[in-house]
């Protein structure tokens, strides 16, 4: 019980964080083509875990299975000899230890092949039908109700399996197979073809509807985990200082001696009267930063790049909350703060044209 849950939480800690980071830094992110391909790979990423993980679970699973059935034949043949089989595997690890052991460490990655060509589909489709339902089913102002994020996840999670099944069917008994060294099948193309010529076409879809309610609500929660999550992370009150970029400049010495340091002509003009009418409305603001301590506006200046790092992230689902926004420094940060040079230098251009009249 505790290792599927730890093993889900770890999976969608990578197939999240890849999607929202590859979202972050992809060119034209909310392009349903964008929304797909990083979802490919994040498909591609989480396989490489978790198909040893779904190798161990088989494993140990088939044998439970095994046990269960040899305990009840020995019996009613009132015989226990059989049952020494039972504990061949007394936990996941000692699954893992047993495997490398018999089948060296590539036996970990068997069906490894499979499992990526299940989840790069299966995880672009999923990010791709999310977005598109999700984008469908949107209020007019583009919010996206808590009802729509749990519909829209359970089908995303669900077309995702309808999907892949087949694929997942092969991948499911490339791994049981193989215990013990006795292999059955040569490969993905010799599994398939022997499942299909000996149990018909049908095989393909066996157990798709248990799979189906099975992925439904498991995706509907997390998709709203997920969203509900970087609401919290972002949630900021709203900057209703209009001034602000007065106190950023204030605080960041440096824009201001850049911004000193262009020559008048290409500095913004404030002749016609309103503007200097609306120039000089800005000093009790610049007065009273200015009276700010240097640690205030150094604080200030900390929390307004992490703001900006924040509200780089949308609503649409799939940009990585920002996690480490305590911390909130390293290139984001950095990248951020550049976008927000032009802002910057108006108000400091502003501020130095003051500064002559005064
Ligand atoms: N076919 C897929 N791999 N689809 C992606 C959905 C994955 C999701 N974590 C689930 O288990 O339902």
């Amino acid at each position: 019980m505790s290792s599927p849950m730890a093993g889900v939480a770890f999976v969608n800690a990578i197939v999240f964080g890849v999607h929202g980071n590859m979202v972050k830094h992809i060119q034209n992110p909310d392009s349903l083509r964008s929304q797909m391909f990083c979802g490919a790979v994040a498909g591609f990423s989480q396989s490489i875990v978790t198909s040893p993980m779904e190798l161990v679970k088989t494993r140990v699973q088939l044998q439970t299975e095994a046990c269960v059935t040899t305990k009840s034949l020995s019996c009613a043949a009132t015989s226990s000899s059989t049952v020494t089989n039972c504990s061949s595997y007394t936990s996941p690890v000692d699954c893992i230890r047993k495997i490398v052991t018999t089948e060296g460490w590539r036996g970990l990655f068997r069906g490894q092949l499979i499992t990526v060509f299940r989840d790069v589909p299966g995880f672009s489709s999923y990010f791709l039908s999310y977005e598109y339902m999700s984008r469908s089913w949107a209020s007019a102002d583009g919010s996206v109700s808590p009802a729509v994020v749990l519909a829209a996840g359970g089908f995303a999670g669900a077309f995702s399996w309808l999907i892949t099944y087949p694929i997942d069917m092969v991948k499911s008994r490339l791994q049981a197979d193989g215990v013990g060294g006795v292999s059955k099948y040569r490969g993905i193309a010799h599994c398939l073809k022997t499942s299909v010529a000996t149990e018909g076409a049908g095989v393909l879809f066996r157990g798709l509807n248990s799979s189906l309610i099975r992925a439904f609500p498991t995706n509907a929660a997390t998709f709203a985990v997920v969203t509900w999550t970087i609401k919290t992370f972002q949630e900021q009150p709203e900057q209703d200082d209009t001034h602000q970029s007065w106190r950023d400049i204030l605080a960041n010495g440096d824009a201001l001696v850049q911004a000193a340091a262009i020559p008048t002509p290409l500095q913004l003009s404030f002749t016609p009267e309103s503007s200097w009418r609306s120039a000089v409305s800005f000093l009790p603001q610049v007065m009273a930063a200015s009276a700010a301590t240097e640690e205030e506006q150094e604080e200030e200046h900390q929390e307004t790049r992490c703001r900006c790092w924040q509200r780089q992230g949308t609503a649409v689902l799939g940009r990585l909350p920002n996690l480490f926004g305590t911390v909130c420094k390293g290139p984001e940060a950095f990248t951020c703060w550049r976008a927000r040079q032009e802002d910057v230098f108006a108000a400091a251009r502003l501020h130095h044209n003051l500064s002559i009249v005064l």
